[in-house]
């Protein structure tokens, strides 16, 4: 079993602007879900024993505050709407911060995520080259994880085939914790099966 220790590099799109695709909800509860999602996230990551660091990517100011209250670190997007843009350059910013770790990018919106989960992908990881777990559709990526001279992830509409184009490698058989994003309501009745983090459960027992 692999022994690498990781960084895990979370953006998060501001929570009041994010996750449009919870339709029908009040735009508060849709907020707060989305920082619930992101928050219940953080924390499954910085409980995993093979993630050294979490490097939270936000243009929220005060929401990056209440993620490094859990333990993150943060910064800007480095790069306006874009990304991968933003992710390349948070990568080499967790290079210069902890030049021992690999990075990871993973999307916030997990929010049934379980550290043994994720401690048990990151132990299948072979850190020499690009691989990526597909989301719970088999459509987006989830997770992706490069060294920083390979980092390169393509993050977006149809993630996983971009992802394979580039010739990084999909990891298979990974628990579902970590493929079940969370897109729309359906999602969330799925992640709700799973078992909802701490935050998000709180909130999402009137909606599923
Ligand atoms: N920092 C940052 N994070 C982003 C940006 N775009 C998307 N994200 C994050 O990337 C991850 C995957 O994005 P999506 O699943 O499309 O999430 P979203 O943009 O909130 O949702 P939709 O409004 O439904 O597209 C989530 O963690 C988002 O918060 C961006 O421009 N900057
Ligand atoms: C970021 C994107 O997420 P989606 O918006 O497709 O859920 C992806 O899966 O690469």
């Amino acid at each position: 079993m692999s022994e690498q220790q990781y960084v895990v590099l979370v953006p998060v799109k501001p929570p009041a602007i994010g996750k449009s695709r919870l339709v029908g909800l009040d735009p508060d509860v849709r907020r707060e879900l989305a920082e619930a999602f992101a928050q219940d996230a953080v924390v499954a990551c910085l409980e995993a024993s093979l993630v050294g660091a979490v490097l939270v990517v936000t243009d929220d100011a005060h929401f990056s505050r209440a993620l490094t209250a859990l333990g993150a670190a943060a910064i800007p997007d480095g790069v306006s709407d874009d990304l991968n843009g933003s992710l390349r350059q948070a990568a080499a910013e967790a290079g210069r911060r902890w030049p021992g770790l690999v990075p990871v990018a993973m999307c916030a919106d997990l929010p049934a995520l379980r550290s043994a989960d994720l401690d048990a992908t990151l132990a299948r990881v072979d850190p020499s080259r690009p691989w990526f777990v597909p989301d719970a559709d088999g459509v987006g990526t989830t997770l992706y994880v490069a060294a920083l001279d390979e980092f390169d992830p393509r993050f977006g509409p149809g993630s996983r085939e971009e992802h394979l184009d580039t010739g990084a490698r999909q990891l298979t058989g990974v628990p579902a914790s970590v493929r079940q994003d969370v897109d729309n309501l359906a999602d969330l009745r799925a992640a709700s099966a799973l078992g909802l983090g701490r935050r998000t459960a709180a909130l999402a027992a009137d909606l599923v």
